[in-house]
C-alpha cells in the first residue's frame, strides 16, 4: 500500500461510510445486476460475465482488479453501452447503460479505452480542444483545462503532433481527453499502465480530489494492487464475476491481512476449491428497483448537435489545412472535370452536313431576309443561325 493510501485508509473508510449510509437505491452510479456475457458460439463459447454483481456508489473510486482476459473490458463496454449482456441488467447514472440514455450528454460521462483511439493529425491542443467541444464546453475553459492537464500528466508541448508521440505519451493524451470535461462518471481502463511512479501517484491524487471537490465516481480498471488500494472500494474479477466488492481497510480487517494481495490470494483460492461458483463475500447493498430503469431515458435522441457539427468541421478544416496539396486538388477537381469535359466532347460541331427537313416553310426553304415582330417563321431564325456556324445545311424532302 502506498504512503498515501495508508494515510487516508481511516478517512477512506469514513468516507465510505457516509457515502453509504446517504445513498438511497438511485444514486447508485453504475449497478449492475446477474450479468451474463458469452463471446462466439457453441463449439467455441467463452462466457466472459458469468452472474456477475457490481454497486458503484456516486463520489467513489472504484478499482476493478483482475487478471488478463477476466473480462474488465468487457464489464465496462457493457456499461457504456458498446457492448449488450447476454441477459442481466445496467443501470447507469440512474438509467440503462450510458449510449442507450438519449438524455445523458457527453459531459456526464468519461471513457477511456484501453488502446488510445485518437485522431494522429491532431496536435495534443488539438484534441483536447476537439473532445472538449464535442461535450459542449467553451472554449476559454477547454484552454484552462488543458494547460492544467498537459502539466498535471507531464505530456510534451501542446502543439506536438498525436501521430509523432510514443505509445505512453498517447495514453497519457487520451487520460487528458477523457478528464478535459470533468464527467459525472469516469469510466478508466487501464490509464496508468506503464507510467511512471510519480506520474502515477500525480494522477491518483488528481482522481481523490474530482471525488471529494466533485463527487466525480472513478472505476478504474488496474492490474496494480498497490494502486487499487487507493480506491475507496475494490472488487476483484475472477472466473466471470466479482469475488468481492468492499473498502480495502475492511477486507484486511475481514480477512486479518496485512495486504491486499494477501486478500485476493486466499479469495481466489477459496473460490477455486469450491465446486460451484456461488461464493460472495459481499453482498450489494444498494439494490436499484426496476423503476430506475427507464429514468434519463425519455428525452427524444438529438440527432444533430452544434458542437458536435462545429468540432467534425474543425477537425477536417485542420486536416485540409495541413494538407494543402490534397485540399487544392479536392478545390480545383470540379474545375478540371469542367475543362477535360468541354474540351473533349463539350465543343460545337463543326464541317459536318446537317440534313434538313422544314415544313414550317413547305421545304421551300424561302425565308425572307427581314423578320418581323409577328412572323411565325421561326424556324428560319433558326436555320439562319446554324448556317453562321460552320455547318452544311442541305434541304431535303421526305416526299
Ligand atoms: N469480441 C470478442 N470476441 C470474442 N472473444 C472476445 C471478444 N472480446 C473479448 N473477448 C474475450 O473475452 C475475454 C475477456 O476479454 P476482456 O478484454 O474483457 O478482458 P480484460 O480483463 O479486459 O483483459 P485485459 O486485462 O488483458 O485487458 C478474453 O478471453 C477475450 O479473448
Amino acid at each position: 500500500m502506498t504512503k498515501n493510501s495508508a494515510e487516508g485508509t481511516e478517512m477512506t473508510d469514513c468516507f465510505l461510510q457516509k457515502r453509504k449510509r446517504i445513498l438511497t437505491e438511485k444514486e447508485n452510479a453504475v449497478c449492475v445486476r446477474n450479468a451474463y456475457k458469452q463471446y462466439g458460439s457453441k463449439n467455441n463459447l467463452v462466457v466472459v460475465l458469468d452472474g456477475l454483481n457490481m454497486t458503484v456508489p456516486k463520489g467513489v473510486i472504484y478499482g476493478l482488479l483482475g487478471a488478463n482476459g477476466c473480462g474488465k473490458t468487457t464489464l465496462l463496454h457493457c456499461i457504456i453501452g458498446y457492448k449488450t449482456l447476454n441477459s442481466g441488467d445496467i443501470w447507469a447514472l440512474g438509467g440503462p447503460p450510458l449510449s442507450k440514455q438519449s438524455g445523458v450528454p457527453g459531459s456526464r460521462v468519461g471513457f477511456m479505452p484501453q488502446d488510445a483511439a485518437l485522431y494522429d493529425k491532431f496536435s495534443i491542443l488539438e484534441t483536447l480542444m476537439f473532445f472538449g467541444w464535442i461535450s459542449e464546453m467553451k472554449t476559454k475553459k477547454i484552454k484552462k483545462r488543458s494547460d492544467f492537464l498537459i502539466e498535471l500528466l507531464m505530456l510534451p508541448d501542446k502543439n506536438s503532433i498525436v501521430g509523432e508521440l510514443g505509445l505512453g505519451q498517447r495514453r497519457r493524451v487520451s487520460l487528458a481527453a477523457t478528464l478535459i470535461q470533468e464527467p459525472e462518471l469516469l469510466l478508466l481502463d487501464e490509464p496508468t499502465v506503464g507510467l511512471d511512479p510519480v506520474l502515477r501517484e500525480n494522477i491518483w491524487n488528481h482522481f481523490l480530489d474530482l471525488t471529494n471537490t466533485r463527487n466525480t465516481t472513478i472505476i478504474i480498471t488496474t492490474h496494480y494492487i498497490d494502486e487499487a488500494s487507493q480506491s475507496h472500494m475494490v472488487a476483484l474479477m475472477r472466473e466471470g464475476y466479482l469475488l468481492v466488492e468492499e473498502s480495502p481497510n475492511a477486507l484486511l480487517n475481514q480477512f486479518n491481512a496485512q495486504t491486499l494481495e494477501n486478500v485476493f490470494l486466499q479469495l481466489s483460492i477459496t473460490q477455486s476449491s469450491r465446486t460451484s461458483g456461488n461464493y460472495r463475500v459481499s453482498q450489494n447493498e444498494f439494490y436499484v428497483s426496476n423503476d430506475n430503469k427507464m429514468t434519463n431515458y425519455k428525452k427524444r435522441k438529438q440527432f444533430l448537435k452544434k458542437d458536435h457539427v462545429q468540432s467534425l468541421l474543425w477537425k477536417n478544416f485542420s486536416w485540409m489545412m495541413r494538407n494543402k496539396p490534397i485540399m487544392l486538388f479536392c478545390l480545383l477537381l470540379p474545375f478540371i472535370q469542367m475543362a477535360a469535359f468541354c474540351l473533349s466532347i463539350g465543343n460545337d460541331v463543326k464541317n459536318i452536313k446537317v440534313a434538313v427537313v422544314n415544313y414550317e416553310t413547305n421545304n421551300t426553304w424561302q425565308c425572307k431576309d427581314e423578320m418581323k415582330c409577328n412572323d411565325t417563321q421561326l424556324s428560319c431564325q433558326y436555320l439562319k443561325y446554324l448556317e453562321k456556324m460552320d455547318l452544311t445545311l442541305v434541304n431535303i424532302s421526305l416526299n
